[in-house]
């Protein structure tokens, strides 16, 4: 199997943020930042998972706290909840032993978040289960405009965004992209660095929900813009249906997606690009967590499978769309995605929980979901 510029052991700790100086007690101005912010927070009316779990206690429990591997403080996880009440979950992980120094803070919220998992759960193997069970559920394409099935993966041996050197970020997308420059067959295609992409043909693939945005404030408070647009880019096959983003948030995104309702065919799509990457990239797994990612939302499976969908009686009748929203486990966004608006009647609607459940289950609650807000949209209303 080949191996991509594969680091010698131990090499990748002088490629990061803060590399060899583990353990270290936090400095003071860390800390005065972070009694600040946290002090902001509870004054706050946010709404946020972080404060609703980070309770005085256990502030005070944590609040010196760093890690052995690359000295990140509870500041380097909470400074986008802290710097944005109105966000929704508020943490990050700078870097993989994040999730177990910050356990008693992550552990809440992911249960929470990914709907009951917790902190004594295991997260299964990764099962992608069977393409064919997922039928065209809109084959008039009377309501489904497009389909998107999205995993996200960080590379072995490297922290996250945030945490992550020049120099890293150079290595890992040298790695990155000499790996999706093997990909044959319909996977064949060619990387765009962002920073050598015009400003109007950047728009374009954006305004077409091929691009990453810009940073927003979310992701930029959480350290995620450092360097950008250095290292960042997106690689698309020659159809255009397969694309992966570098470095954005994580470090990839592998995503399918086309117009039309055919989830199967697009999930299908996914797995094969995911197959074909493991070949030439080791990533990052937990045996408690799963796939590893920057936000806790996105652990486990991963996946979050969902459609631009439009749903005119439902919107109308806004307590029965939330009702089956949660009822199965949905997630509704905005027409661009994550904190944008619904543009003419577009919503982004997809599996909410990625954690406790497979990449199969994942895909089929958002399956199940879609066709049970179909039926809602076909007949309750009619
Ligand atoms: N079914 C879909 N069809 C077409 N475009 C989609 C679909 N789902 C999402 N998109 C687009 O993908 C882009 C990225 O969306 P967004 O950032 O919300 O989600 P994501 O890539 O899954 O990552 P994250 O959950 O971390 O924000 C946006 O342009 C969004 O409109």
């Amino acid at each position: 199997m080949l191996r991509l510029q594969a680091l010698r052991p131990g090499t990748f700790l002088f490629l990061c943020r803060q590399a060899s100086k583990g353990g270290k007690p936090i400095d003071s101005d860390t800390l005065l930042r972070l009694e600040d912010g946290y002090k902001e927070l509870v004054a706050s009316d946010s709404k946020s998972l972080l404060k609703k779990h980070l309770k005085k206690d256990l502030f005070e429990k944590l609040k010196k706290k760093t890690t052995a591997s690359f000295n990140s403080s509870l500041l380097d996880c909470i400074q986008t909840g802290l710097s944005n009440h109105d966000s929704a979950v508020g943490i990050v992980a700078p870097e993989p032993e994040a999730y177990k120094t910050f356990a008693e803070i992550f552990d809440p919220i992911i249960e929470d978040f990914h709907k009951g998992f917790k902190k004594t759960d295991k997260h299964p193997e990764c099962c992608f289960g069977k393409c064919n069970d997922f039928a065209n559920l809109d084959p008039d394409n009377k309501y489904i405009l497009s389909t998107r099935v999205r995993c996200g993966r960080s590379v072995k041996n490297f922290p996250f965004i945030s945490c992550l050197s020049e120099n890293a970020f150079a290595k890992l997308e040298a790695m990155i992209s000499g790996a999706l420059n093997t990909m044959s067959g319909s996977y064949k295609g060619s990387y765009l660095p962002l920073s050598g992409i015009e400003k109007s043909v950047q728009q374009k693939l954006i305004d077409e929900h091929f691009l990453f945005r810009d940073c927003d404030r979310f992701l930029k408070t959480s350290g995620a813009k450092r360097f950008w647009p250095a290292a960042r880019g997106i690689y698309f096959n020659e159809a255009r249906n397969f694309v992966v983003w570098v470095n954005e948030e994580d470090h990839l995104r592998i995503i399918s997606m086309e117009k039309g309702g055919d989830i199967g065919k697009v999930y299908e799509r996914m797995i094969g690009g995911v197959e074909a990457l493991e070949k030439h990239l080791d990533f990052s797994r937990d045996e408690r967590l799963g796939y590893l990612t920057f936000c806790p939302t996105n652990l486990g499976s991963t996946i979050r499978a969902s459609v631009h969908i439009k749903l005119p009686n439902l919107s109308d009748n806004p307590k029965e769309f939330w009702k089956l929203m949660d009822k199965y486990n949905l997630q509704r966004r905005g027409t661009r995605g994550e904190h944008t608006k619904v543009e003419d009647g577009v919503y982004d609607i997809s599996n909410k929980r990625r954690v406790g459940l497979t990449e199969y289950e994942a895909v089929k609650e958002m399956y199940d979901g879609i066709r049970a807000l179909i039926d809602a949209e076909n007949k309750i209303f009619k």
